[in-house]
């Protein structure tokens, strides 16, 4: 029996109660998972022990046969797990055993619905880790002692789960963590010998450490001898060939890296000898984190160097925009004693980044052979992606492969349009890949600046998230096609209108200059330029930028994040086949001026922009309109 001294209760960190609470609803139909959890921190704990003790073999003592085990007692309805790894002191089990420490937990928490706080997987990406032992224990002891600190400086945690544990000092002979679970009563089938090994198989096999279980036997004189027997297969998976792993050990193991509790979407695994050395197994997880967009995000691989866990979160060998890519990496490149600092500066690094960048893409062009699959990836990953072209100048050509739109042969909000398909789909004479940006795609869908397309039977591809202008800042063309923003510049349908329609409208604009002069001094300051369109053809006008002018969009990011942007006027477009224009040509005085303003209003309004002055818009067009 351990003497424990300086009992001190403490009380968990908001996140943890809410979270302790939630997984009682949500994870019961799947309360095996506790026993991956607590094993996967067991491995961790042996793994960080191993690197730790590259440096100071003393920290083995006289036990260095890293091992979990695994026992249970079905009368006192306890299952106790072991490890012999690195431990934790007072302080270390305070803070991980009482807080979360994802930033962004409490607020995910907070913004989850009813039947989202009771989805598996939802909860499941936090990662409910050692907590998820309260899902079958109704009290939880751990008992630990870090690999660095004498044998009196061992600690005892105890909590019912309720909001409070207690830390105390214990004296502790091994190095190393043990927990014990005691059983609620509807959770003693897991005191099971049978059980315990079966959940051992399905989810801890390709744990490199054995995982250790008694097996009582009796000798030949009767007497009763426990043999530690070892329950896994204790290699690692990614160290096996393919072809000799399962789907389901693929499945499990991604479950193992990532704590997630749903199944990864692919994954690839190579062994790659040469130039280069390294394994790396990757894995394309079936739903996005949280926190995916929050800069401080755990995000990367984990690191092994000759099969010595190195790290978690190593995440100097992918790009961002490949940042929800998990799994593993084995290489034998680095040297045994690198951290994160030396990282930056070796040189392999680079190497092996690239490298495992072209895995990663050529993963997902294989995953984009299932279209619906592809599609469950590309809703939760795609704007993650369009960050590609902008930071991987190098391979934007495959990344623009991967990209899928919304556009106007579809008009779905679903982007599930290649550009590989627009260019199939590309009229004769047509040229350029057009596009559109808008805040909504309600608001692109109706855009003024489609009608012509429409007319013409010319496919847009419709653009509404927040990235997209920045991603057409960085794509210059597809297939040896220009990209063509249709609400900037000169409207050019190539070789899509005749030689004769063309003329025509030349002289149509000539025969209009008059009316062109008198609107551009009425609005004088609020337009850099009016001209006649042929784009519209419901429309009475519509504004366009530049060619090389920012976008609406982008403007309003650079606004939003304080950057002051200098005022740019737009340029009014008439439509003269439009019942308005002909009243505009008739139109004098106040009335004509009032005319002019209202059609630009408007057509900054159908733009999706804001007004400068909203109230003299509402008062010209009352006035029209009582007129
Ligand atoms: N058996 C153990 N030995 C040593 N430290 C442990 C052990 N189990 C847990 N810990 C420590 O407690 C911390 C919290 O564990 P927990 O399982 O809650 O989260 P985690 O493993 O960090 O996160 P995640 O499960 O999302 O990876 C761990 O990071 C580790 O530092």
């Amino acid at each position: 029996m351990t003497t424990a001294t300086h009992t001190e209760t403490h009380g968990f960190q908001t996140e943890v109660k809410q979270l302790l609470h939630l997984m009682i609803h949500s994870l019961y139909s799947n309360r095996e998972i506790f026993l991956r959890e607590l094993v996967s921190n067991a491995a961790d704990a042996c793994d960080k022990l191993r690197y730790q003790a590259l440096d100071n073999d003393a920290l083995y003592g006289n036990d260095s046969e890293l091992r979990i085990e695994i026992e249970h007692d079905t009368d006192a309805k306890t299952i106790t797990l072991r490890d012999n790894g690195i431990g934790m002191s007072r302080d270390d089990v305070v803070a991980n055993l009482g807080t979360i420490a994802r930033s962004g937990t409490a607020e995910f928490m907070k913004s989850m619905s009813g039947d989202q706080q009771k989805d598996s997987r939802l909860i499941g990406q936090f990662g409910v880790g050692f907590y998820s032992g309260f899902i079958v224990a109704d009290e939880i002891i751990v008992r630990t002692r870090r690999a660095d600190l004498e044998t009196d400086q061992g600690v005892e945690w105890t909590s019912r789960g309720e909001g409070e544990f207690s830390v105390a000092d214990i004296e502790r002979a091994e190095r190393g963590t043990e927990i014990v679970l005691h059983l609620k009563d509807d959770a003693v089938e897991f005191a099971d010998d049978h059980r315990l090994r079966s959940l051992i198989t399905k989810y801890s096999d390709h744990i490199e450490l054995p995982v250790r279980m008694p097996r009582v036997e009796k000798d030949d004189e009767g007497n009763e001898q426990v043999h530690w027997e070892t329950a896994n297969s204790a290699t690692a998976l990614w160290v096996r060939s393919k072809s000799e792993v399962s789907d389901e050990e693929y499945k499990n193991f991604y479950k193992h890296v990532s704590h997630d509790f749903s199944d990864p979407l692919s994954w690839s695994h190579n062994k790659v000898e040469g130039k280069l050395e390294y394994t790396s197994l990757l894995f394309v997880p079936g739903r996005a984190p949280f926190d995916l967009y929050q800069r401080e995000a755990a995000r990367g691989l984990k690191l092994y160097v000759q099969r010595v866990f190195i790290m978690d979160d190593a995440e100097q060998f992918l790009p961002l925009y490949l940042r929800f890519i998990k799994g593993v990496l084995d290489t034998n490149d680095l040297s045994l004693n690198v951290s994160r600092e030396l990282l930056q500066q070796d040189p392999q690094v680079d190497k092996l980044k690239s490298a495992l960048t072209k895995r990663g893409l050529d993963m997902l062009k294989k995953l984009a052979k299932d279209p619906e699959q592809y599609q469950t990836f590309w809703n939760q990953f795609g704007s993650v992606i369009k960050e590609g072209p902008a930071e991987d100048f190098a391979n934007r050509e495959k990344i623009a492969e991967l990209l899928r739109f919304s556009s106007t042969h579809t008009d779905s909000t679903t982007q599930d349009q290649s550009l590989a398909q627009y260019v199939e789909r590309m009229k004769e004479g047509q040229s350029k890949i057009y596009y559109l940006v808008a805040d909504s795609f309600n608001a692109a869908k109706s855009s003024p600046h489609l009608e012509i397309f429409r007319k013409k039977g010319l496919e847009v591809l419709l653009l509404t998230d927040r990235i997209d202008e920045w991603l057409m800042s960085h794509l210059t063309e597809f297939d040896g096609k220009s990209f063509a923003d249709v609400a900037k510049g000169d409207l050019d349908l190539g070789d899509v209108e005749n030689e004769e329609e063309k003329k025509a409208q030349e002289e149509t604009a000539k025969s209009k200059e008059e009316l062109v002069k008198r609107v551009k001094e009425a609005l004088a300051e609020s337009v850099q330029e009016v001209r006649i369109t042929h784009r519209l053809t419901d429309s009475p006008a519509c504004v366009v930028l530049p060619e090389h002018e920012m976008g609406y969009q982008m403007r309003k990011m650079m606004e939003a994040a304080g950057q002051p942007l200098p005022e740019v006027k737009p340029i009014l477009e008439l439509n003269p086949e439009h019942a308005l224009f002909g009243r505009l040509e008739g139109g004098e005085g106040d009335y004509f001026a009032d005319l002019a303003h209202v059609l630009l209003d408007q057509a900054i309004i159908a733009e999706g922009g804001a007004l400068e002055d909203p109230a003299a818009y509402v008062r010209r067009l009352n006035g029209m309109l009582s007129a």
